[in-house]
C-alpha cells in the first residue's frame, strides 16, 4: 500500500571557528524549537542595508542549535529512515548546505570532515575529534536490528559513488580503475542506475569502516591524480538492504516475505558564491604576482603551471557544483508546485545528481534533508539561502510505498537453511574436538574418524551439492524429481551473513560461496526483471484505471452538458408553445372583432339602404329613427347652407361686377340708373343710408 510523505527537513547550525570567534564575527540567527529566528536587534539593519526582503523566521521539521550532537542528529531525523529500510522502505538522508558548513561533518563524522579548509583552523570542539557520523550511526543501528530479528534473514550492501564535474566514479572500485567514469542509465520500471557500480557485502561495522575509509583514500587519489578538490564533490554512500522472512513452522510449505530497499546517504558538494571562491583564488593569485616580481622570466612559466591550472580547476569546479545544485533546486522548486500544477515536467534529466536522486525525490522513498548552515553574518547571504531550500523541499510529498515480495516455495530454502545450520554446528564441532569429529553422510547415517581433510572434503562436497541444488538450475531442469524442489527466485533470498562472514571456512568454501554469490546475483537480476514486469503491467494497469476514471469523468461531463442542453431546450420549446398559444388568442380575438366590425358594417349597411330606398322604416327602433331624423335634418341644414352659399356668392359676385360698373359710372353717372342694382344691394344700400 502507498502513502504520501513529506520530505523531511532539519536545520543545525555549526558552531563558530577559530577564525569567526576571533574576529568577533556576530551570531544573526537563534534558534527557538523548531523555528529559527533572525535577531530582532539584526532584522531591520540587514533589511536595510541588503535591500531585500527577508523571512525573519522559519521552521521545519527539526532545528538543532551548534551544541546538538551528531548522534542526537541521527536519533531525530534519521533513525526512522534507517529503520523502515527492514520493511522495504527506499530511504535518503542528504545532506545540503553552503561549504564549510558541516555536511561531510554530519555524514562521516570527524574524521571524514577535513579541518577547515579555508582557514586551516580546527574547531574547539571536544565532539570534533571523534563523532560518528550519520553514516556509520545508521549502519551500526541496522546491523544490530538485523542481529536481534531472528524471524528475518538480512543482506547488507554497498556501493560509493562521486559525481565530480558531473562525471561520476566508483570510490570503492580497484585503484587502477579509480579514474574510469561510469555510465548512468535508465531503465523503464527501474529509473536511473549506475552502470558497473561496484557493490560489497557488509557483514560488520568494521566493513563498512574499512569500506569508507577506501572510498575516501580512493577519492583521494583521484584528487590528486586528476587535480581536483575533494569536497568539491557530490557523494553518495548506498546501502541495499535485503531481508527475508521465513514461515519455518515445522518446515512446512509457508510464505517468505522479502523486503528490499536502497539507502542513499548523500553529502553534497557546498554552493558557494562568487566572492567565496575570489577569496579562495586570492592566495592563489598573490603567490603568482609575488613570484612575477621577483623573477618575470619565470611569469610565462607560472602562469602555465599548476598554480593557474589550480585556479582554472577551482572556477570549473565552482561552476558544475553550482549548475547541479542549481538544477537541484529546479526540480526542488517544481515539485512544491505540483499541488498547483500536477502535470507539470520534473527537470531530472538535467544532472546526474538529478537523475540519482529522483526516487528521493517526490518518489518512492522516505527523504530527510539536513540542511547545514552557519548564523554568522559574514554567512548570512548563504546561510539565507539553505534555509529558503529547506522551507520550499518541506513541502514536497513522495509517494512511498515497501518493495515486499512473497514467496509462497520456500521449503528448499528452509531445507537448505537446516543444512547450513547442521554444518556449522559440524564445523565448530570440529574446531573444539578436532580429532573426535562426526559427520553424516549423504542419506545414510554414518559415523567416521576422519583428519582435518577428510572433513573438508566432505563439507565441501555438502556445500557443493546444496550450492548445485539451489543455484544450478539447468542442471535440475534436467532432474525430474529436483525440478520440483526447485523455486524461481529462492537463490535470491539465501544469503546466511554469518556463513559468508566466517574467516574459519576454507577456499574451497569459499570458491563455493562466491559460485553462490554469482548466481544470487544472475538470480537477483532475473528477479528484479520480472517485478520489472509486473511494475510495468502494474504501471499500465494504473494508466488503464486512469484511463477508464478519465473517461467516465468526462462521460459524467458530457451527460451533464447534454441534460443542461436537453433542459434548455425543452424550456424553450414550452415557451415557444405558449407563444403559439398566444398568438392563436390574438388570432381569435383579432377574427371575432373583425367579424363583429363586419356585423356593424352590415347593419349600418342595412340602415343605409333602409334609409336609402324608405323601405322598412317601421322596422326601426325610436332611438334608431331619432338618430335618422336628426341625420336628415342636419343633411337638411346642410342642403340649405349649401344652396344659400351658392346663391350668396353668386350675389357677391353680381354685387362686385355692379361695384366695378357703379365705380366706373362715378367717372361718368348717367351712364347708372337704379334700377340696375340687385335687389339684395338695394336693401343693404337702405339699411345703411338708415
Ligand atoms: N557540528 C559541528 N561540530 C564541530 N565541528 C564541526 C561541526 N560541523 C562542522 N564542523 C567542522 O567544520 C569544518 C567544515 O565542516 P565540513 O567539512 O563538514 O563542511 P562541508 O559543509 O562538508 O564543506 P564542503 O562543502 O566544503 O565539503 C570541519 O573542520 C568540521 O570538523
Amino acid at each position: 500500500m502507498q502513502r504520501s510523505e513529506n520530505i523531511q527537513v532539519a536545520l543545525r547550525f555549526r558552531p563558530l571557528n577559530v577564525r569567526e570567534s576571533t574576529k568577533k564575527d556576530p551570531e544573526v540567527w537563534e534558534i527557538s524549537g523548531d523555528t529559527t529566528y533572525l535577531k530582532p536587534s539584526w532584522s531591520e539593519r540587514l533589511m536595510d542595508s541588503r535591500k531585500i526582503s527577508i523571512s525573519k523566521a522559519y521552521t521545519y521539521n527539526h532545528c538543532f542549535s551548534s551544541q546538538v550532537s551528531n548522534e542526537q542528529v541521527y536519533q531525530q531525523t534519521s533513525r526512522k529512515v534507517v529503520e523502515a529500510s527492514l520493511q522495504g522502505y527506499n530511504g535518503t538522508i542528504i545532506a545540503y548546505g553552503q561549504t564549510g558548513s558541516g555536511k561531510t561533518y554530519t555524514m562521516m563524522g570527524s574524521d571524514g570532515a577535513e579541518l577547515d579548509k579555508f582557514y586551516d583552523k580546527s574547531f574547539d570542539n571536544s565532539e570534533s575529534v571523534k563523532a560518528k557520523g550519520i553514516i556509520i550511526l545508521a549502519l551500526e543501528d541496522l546491523l544490530k536490528l538485523v542481529d536481534s530479528n531472528k524471524s528475518k534473514s538480512c543482506y547488507l550492501s554497498c556501493s560509493y559513488l562521486e559525481i565530480y564535474n558531473e562525471q561520476i566514479y566508483d570510490l570503492l572500485g580497484e585503484k587502477d580503475k579509480i579514474t574510469d567514469t561510469l555510465i548512468m542509465q535508465e531503465e523503464k520500471g527501474i529509473g536511473f542506475y549506475v552502470r558497473g557500480l561496484t557493490e560489497h557485502v557488509i557483514n560488520s561495522i568494521s566493513d563498512v569502516e574499512k569500506l569508507i575509509k577506501k572510498g575516501e583514500s580512493n577519492r583521494h587519489y583521484a584528487a590528486t591524480a586528476m587535480n581536483h578538490h575533494s569536497s568539491r564533490s557530490h557523494t553518495i554512500f548506498r546501502v541495499y538492504v535485503t531481508s527475508v522472512s521465513i514461515n519455518t513452522i515445522a518446515y512446512d510449505i509457508g510464505e517468505n516475505i522479502t523486503t528490499e530497499s536502497l539507502l542513499n546517504f548523500v553529502d553534497l558538494a557546498g554552493s558557494e558564491r562568487v566572492s567565496s571562491l575570489q577569496e579562495a583564488i586570492n592566495p592563489l593569485e598573490t603567490a603568482v604576482r609575488f613570484r612575477v616580481s621577483r623573477s618575470p622570466r619565470e611569469t610565462s612559466k607560472i602562469r602555465s603551471s599548476s598554480t593557474r591550472r589550480s585556479i582554472d580547476t577551482f572556477v570549473n569546479e565552482g561552476k558544475h557544483i553550482n549548475v547541479s545544485l542549481f538544477y537541484l533546486c529546479q526540480v526542488i522548486s517544481k515539485l512544491s508546485q505540483k499541488h498547483i500544477i500536477p502535470d507539470a515536467h520534473i527537470p531530472y534529466r538535467n544532472s546526474g545528481l538529478t537523475k540519482l536522486l529522483s526516487t528521493s525525490l517526490g518518489g518512492n522513498a522516505l527523504t530527510c534533508i539536513i540542511c547545514t548552515a552557519t548564523s554568522t553574518l559574514s554567512q548570512f547571504e548563504l546561510t539565507l539561502s539553505t534555509l529558503r531550500f529547506g522551507g520550499i523541499a518541506g513541502s514536497i510529498q513522495n509517494v512511498v510505498k515497501a518493495n515486499v515480495h512473497s514467496d509462497k516455495t520456500n521449503e528448499l530454502l528452509l531445507s537448505y537453511q537446516k543444512d547450513i545450520e547442521e554444518l556449522r554446528l559440524k564445523l565448530s564441532a570440529y574446531e573444539n574436538e578436532p580429532r573426535v569429529v562426526v559427520v553424516e553422510n549423504e542419506g545414510v547415517d554414518a559415523t567416521i574418524g576422519t583428519d582435518e581433510c577428510d572433513i573438508r572434503k566432505i563439507l565441501e562436497e555438502r556445500i557443493k551439492m546444496l550450492t548445485g541444488v539451489l543455484f544450478n538450475k539447468r542442471k535440475i531442469d534436467d532432474e525430474p524429481q529436483a525440478k520440483e524442489l526447485w523455486s524461481e527466485g529462492a537463490g535470491d533470498l539465501i544469503v546466511d551473513t554469518k556463513l559468508v562472514g566466517s574467516k574459519k571456512l576454507n577456499d574451497s568454501l569459499n570458491t563455493s560461496a562466491d559460485f553462490a554469490l554469482i548466481r544470487m546475483k544472475e538470480m537477483h537480476k532475473e528477479k528484479d526483471k520480472q517485478q520489472h514486469y509486473i511494475e510495468e503491467l502494474e504501471q499500465k494497469l494504473q494508466y488503464l484505471t486512469d484511463s477508464k476514471h478519465n473517461l467516465t469523468n468526462d462521460l459524467k461531463k458530457s451527460l451533464q452538458i447534454s441534460q443542461t442542453e436537453t433542459g434548455k431546450k425543452l424550456s424553450y420549446k414550452q415557451q415557444l408553445y405558449k407563444a403559439q398559444d398566444q398568438l392563436a388568442e390574438k388570432q381569435k380575438i383579432l377574427q371575432q372583432t373583425l367579424e363583429s366590425k363586419d356585423k356593424e358594417i352590415k347593419l349600418l349597411q342595412d340602415r343605409l339602404s333602409l334609409v336609402e330606398n324608405f323601405v322598412g322604416l317601421e322596422k326601426l327602433s325610436d332611438t334608431d329613427l331619432e338618430f335618422m331624423e336628426r341625420l336628415y335634418y342636419q343633411g337638411l341644414d346642410m342642403v340649405k347652407n349649401v344652396r344659400f352659399q351658392k346663391k350668396y356668392v353668386k350675389e357677391i359676385e353680381s354685387l362686385k361686377s355692379i361695384i366695378d360698373k357703379s365705380s366706373k359710372n362715378q367717372e361718368n353717372p348717367s351712364k347708372t340708373s337704379e334700377k340696375d342694382q340687385p335687389s339684395i344691394l338695394r336693401g343693404s344700400i337702405l339699411q345703411i343710408s338708415n
